[in-house]
């Protein structure tokens, strides 16, 4: 049976990155025989200059038939300005909304590449092997927001069950993994905080007994994430934590470019995307880091398609050109980095001998 998918390229590098990331989905499907159907859908910035929106009816209608959601990244500073009422960042937003795609999970495992790229020193490193289970429908970004002249607020709201439903999908993850569990909060001053840990404590000990469960506050866990990554197995924290927790954490990677995320509701749809943005600074330079995305590419196949030995073959791939030296501009020592097709070839070279980016666009 044929899979549906559809591809957000967005803004900035994000078209650059999700080709790479079409072309290894399209590799490993003539390589393992599935057939995979893509539908390219505008979002971000590139649907408001197109339709003055940044979630297009039809693109939430695609998305809500799909399978699976790929997504490359939104925004930029044609869109930025402080005053615009529309931007390219509300369509993604939206998006993870209306499909209830409340658990995003953030897998951070260094590749031995990180222990030259990492600002961590090596010994901290080796062994790293982390799970965040970001919370991606709730608190301050969905909050009821006010502007006045002189003032503005955002409003921080959790309910129990929103609390309830992503950390059983974390304490899920711990105990399938190593069985630990930190939940990170600021309880020590925010009341959504103190329900978070309340709901958590209670969970853990009436379903999960089993799982070793800490609280952590969200300021030293800054501090702990690099300190002593190795202690981390899965993460649990609210939105807004959790997006900047995770940029930290590819410090650990050695790369933001090398992070990928799965976007998770109760169905099996899900958004896939890497947990960069549309890196303004490098777009449409054809040096940006592919892997990212094509490493959400095969949590794709794993977490909509249930395909996983394909989405392993997809991870084996990548750490093999990360091995060889395929390494962007990001990663590379000065004079030493391959363009982002290059790096994705040496991905897809690997998946299906003979293939290049260049002879899939198609
Ligand atoms: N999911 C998303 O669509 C998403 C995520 C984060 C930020 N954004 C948006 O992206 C825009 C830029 O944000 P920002 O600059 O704060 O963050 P960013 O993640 O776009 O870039 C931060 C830094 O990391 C580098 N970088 C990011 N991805 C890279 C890659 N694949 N390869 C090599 N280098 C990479 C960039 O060049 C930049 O120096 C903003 O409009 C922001 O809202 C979108
Ligand atoms: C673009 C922005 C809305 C988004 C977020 O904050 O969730 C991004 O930073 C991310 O990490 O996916
Ligand atoms: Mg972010």
């Amino acid at each position: 049976m044929a899979s549906e998918i559809v591809v957000l390229p967005g803004d900035g590098i994000g078209p650059e990155v999700t080709r790479a990331a079409v072309a290894t989905l399209q590799a490993v499907g003539r390589r393992y025989g599935h057939d995979f159907r893509f539908q390219t859908h505008l979002i971000g910035g590139a649907a408001i200059d197109a339709t003055g929106e940044p979630l297009p009816a039809a693109t939430l209608a695609a998305c809500r038939q799909a399978d699976a959601i790929l997504l490359g990244a939104v925004g930029g500073p044609k869109w930025s300005d402080p005053s615009a009422t529309v931007r390219p960042e509300q369509g993604l937003l939206a998006l993870r909304q209306a499909l209830g795609l409340y658990a995003n999970l953030r897998p951070v495992r260094p590749h031995p590449v990180a222990l030259g790229a990492s600002p961590v020193k090596p010994h901290l490193l080796a062994g790293v092997d982390l799970l965040v289970v970001r919370e991606l429908t709730g608190g301050l970004y969905f909050g009821e927001k006010q502007r006045h002249a002189d003032r503005a607020s955002d409003l921080c709201e959790y309910s129990v069950l929103e609390i309830e439903r992503v950390l059983r999908r974390a304490f899920g993850f711990a105990r399938a993994r190593r069985g630990k569990l930190v939940s990170v909060d600021k309880a020590n001053v925010l009341e959504t905080s103190r329900l978070w840990r309340e709901t958590a404590t209670r969970i853990g000990r009436e379903e999960y007994p089993d799982v070793a469960l800490d609280h952590q506050l969200v300021d030293s866990m800054a501090m702990h994430l690099i300190a002593r990554p190795r202690d981390f197995d899965v993460v649990v924290t609210e939105n807004l934590f959790g997006d900047i927790l995770t940029d930290e954490a590819s410090l650990l990677a050695g790369s933001l470019g090398l992070l990928p995320s799965a976007s998770l509701g109760d169905g099996r749809r899900g958004l896939y995307e890497p947990i960069h943005g549309s890196a303004p600074d490098i777009a449409g330079r054809g040096i940006a880091n592919p892997f990212a995305t094509m490493l959400s590419a095969a949590l794709l196949l794993r977490h909509s398609l249930g395909l996983e030995e394909e989405a392993l073959a997809v991870e084996l791939a990548v750490a093999a050109a990360l091995d060889s030296g395929a390494l962007t501009a990001d990663l590379a020592a000065p004079g030493q980095a391959v363009s982002t097709q290059a790096a994705a070839d040496a991905v897809l070279e690997r998946l299906e001998p003979r293939c290049h980016v260049a002879e899939l666009r198609d």
